[in-house]
């Protein structure tokens, strides 16, 4: 059955390699358009302060190709001035709001929201006013869940990436910390997303939680490509959602 939950594609790694020569090649331009016409629902790009792979100039052109073909651009973000004037430049569909250390390998867990209200909401305030869509990228507690409601998110996004590292009871634990966020939040009438190191396999398991109506896979698509191309990791992560369903 064909899954209703959209499938998201994140290009920063497609920046990530080709930053490593300092050059144009490969354009993650390409790889959204690519992504786009194989099926993708729309464009995730994370922005980072330290700008290690997307950059202002990919933003630019991310934000021309999403607009040009309909589709939405998920604009991950952390919560600072210099990205709010960018996100209100462009007003993608959406801005994630997410957490970052400049020192961390990749984005390790969800944002701070509980306690950090004050800082949080009116940069969701902000956003809200632009007609952009406000995601919270974030744990899955109903702390957080709570707090993502109290400061006016219309998404939350949970991070699967424990989910995705662990096995067995421990992964099974997760799933039910997962599931109980998912339904709370969609009782508090926010939209359920997931994201964070999802493969074919743990990206199928997503769908055994009805709440969840987007996913967001970068890394995994992006190093499949290398084996069998963009366009046919993508129809098969949409397989794998689909039969999941
Ligand atoms: C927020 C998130 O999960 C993605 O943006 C992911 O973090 C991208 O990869 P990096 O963390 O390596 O920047
Ligand atoms: N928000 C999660 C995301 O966009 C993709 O994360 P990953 O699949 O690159 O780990």
């Amino acid at each position: 059955m064909a899954s209703p939950v959209r499938l998201g594609v994140n290009i920063d790694h497609v920046a990530t390699v080709r930053n490593a020569r300092g050059g144009v090649h490969p354009d993650p331009v390409r790889a959204a358009r690519e992504a786009l016409a194989a099926g993708a629902d729309g464009i995730t790009a994370h922005l980072r302060e330290d700008r290690r792979h997307i950059t202002d100039s990919d933003i630019d052109a991310l934000s021309l190709l999403c607009a040009e073909a309909g589709r939405p651009l998920n604009l991950e973000m952390a919560v600072t001035d210099e990205m709010l004037v960018i996100a209100l430049r462009h007003r993608p569909h959406a801005a994630c709001l997410v957490p970052e250390r400049r020192e961390e390998v990749t984005t390790e867990g969800g944002l701070a929201v509980a306690g950090h209200e004050a800082r949080i909401a009116p940069v969701a305030k902000t956003l809200a006013e632009a007609g952009i869509r406000v995601s919270l990228f974030i744990e899955p507690t109903a702390e957080q869940v709570d707090a993502a409601q109290a400061v006016g998110a219309q998404v939350v996004e949970f991070h699967t990436g424990r989910y995705c590292h662990l096995a067995g009871d421990d992964r099974a634990v997760e799933f039910d910390r997962l599931q109980a966020a998912a339904t709370r939040a969609f009782d508090l009438g926010l939209e359920v997303h997931a994201g964070h190191g999802l493969d074919y396999v743990t990206a199928a398991h997503m769908m055994d939680i009805a709440e969840v109506r987007e996913l967001n896979i970068g890394h995994f698509l992006i190093g499949e490509a290398v084996f069998v191309g963009l366009p046919t990791a993508i129809r098969r992560m949409r397989a794998a959602m689909d039969a999941a369903t």
